[in-house]
């Protein structure tokens, strides 16, 4: 009998992706990837957070693209372009990791935001993720960071049904920190959560497995979060460890720090057995504490 959350086994591949500062042999580089992925029998496959730039403040604005109104002009975004026919030509599900976006208003005033862009197997898009949580942190004498300094925060969750499959979500990075945001999309079906990351190397080791394993075990599905690979050369050493945690939230597979591909096949009914055997989703109690998923949810 075919899992009420994910109809039929799927192969999830994260590319653990090595990029530098030029977007267009980024672009080209991401694309043969996600067709050595498909090549290998992806159905679904993940960049990492911002794949086609540097990561860091300082780079957003110089790197930003145009979306709205969508489609863009391949002249206003180059990545979006590239990545709606990286997913027709692969055939597969695409989750384009993350791009810094610009959005002018009427009066020609700038907002910057962490985006992710899913596409479908035709080339079309299926959803737009603004990053919600924005990562701004102080740990002295090892990491501060401040997105808010440059970047707006999304302001919804992201579902992105897959036809013939089921539900995912997708959010970025400082977004797997949030317990809810998983819950609500979870609990509204999703088999997967979905997580473009860059963690860097003071966290990354401490946290970047637990929050993973944390998500897939509080919600029962599967977790996939997919990092850049670690350039010691770049500002910002991103963590590596692209992994795939499965709903008994054990890590199925991990990549180390260099550029790979970890892949997995998703299986529905190994969400179901763990509901069965751990019936967490029918003994929750409203009657002592809130239900997160309900009340005003905004939603992409
Ligand atoms: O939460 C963290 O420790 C890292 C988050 C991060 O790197 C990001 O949001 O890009």
């Amino acid at each position: 009998m075919p899992s009420p959350v994910l109809q039929k086994p799927l192969k999830l591949s994260c590319i653990q992706l090595a990029s530098g500062a030029d977007k267009a042999a980024n672009l080209l580089h991401a694309r043969e990837k996600v067709l050595e992925a498909a090549k290998a029998g992806a159905n679904l496959v993940v960049l990492p957070e911002c794949f086609n730039s540097p990561y860091g403040c300082d780079y957003f604005p110089s790197y930003a693209e145009t979306l709205l109104p969508s489609p863009p002009s391949p002249n206003q975004s180059p990545s979006f372009n590239s990545l709606s026919s990286t997913a027709a030509e692969a055939k597969v599900f695409l989750v384009g990791g993350s791009i810094p976006e610009v959005e002018v208003d009427k009066d020609g005033k700038k907002k910057y935001y962490n985006t992710s862009l899913t596409f479908g197997p035709d080339g079309k898009l299926l959803a737009t993720h603004r990053k919600v949580h924005l990562f701004d942190i102080d740990i002295p004498g090892k990491i501060t960071f401040r997105e808010s300094d440059v970047l707006t925060a999304g302001d919804k969750l992201t579902l992105v049904d897959l036809p013939g499959y089921g539900r995912i979500a997708v959010a970025i990075c400082y977004d797997v920190r949030f317990p809810e945001l998983a819950m609500i999309a979870a609990r509204r079906g999703a088999f997967a959560l979905i997580y473009p990351g860059a963690f860097s190397t003071t966290t990354g080791p401490l946290h970047w497995r637990l929050q993973g394993q944390a998500r897939a075990m509080d919600n029962q599905c599967y977790v996939a979060l997919c990092s850049p690979a670690r350039d010691m050369k770049a500002t910002y050493h991103a963590w590596g460890h692209s992994l795939i945690v499965d709903p008994m939230a054990q890590v199925v597979v991990e990549a180390e720090e260099s550029e790979t591909i970890v892949s997995w096949e998703l299986d529905g009914a190994k969400i179901d057995e763990t509901r069965k055997g751990i019936p967490i989703y029918t003994q929750r109690r409203f009657d002592v504490y809130p239900d997160v998923n309900k009340g005003k949810i905004r939603f992409d």
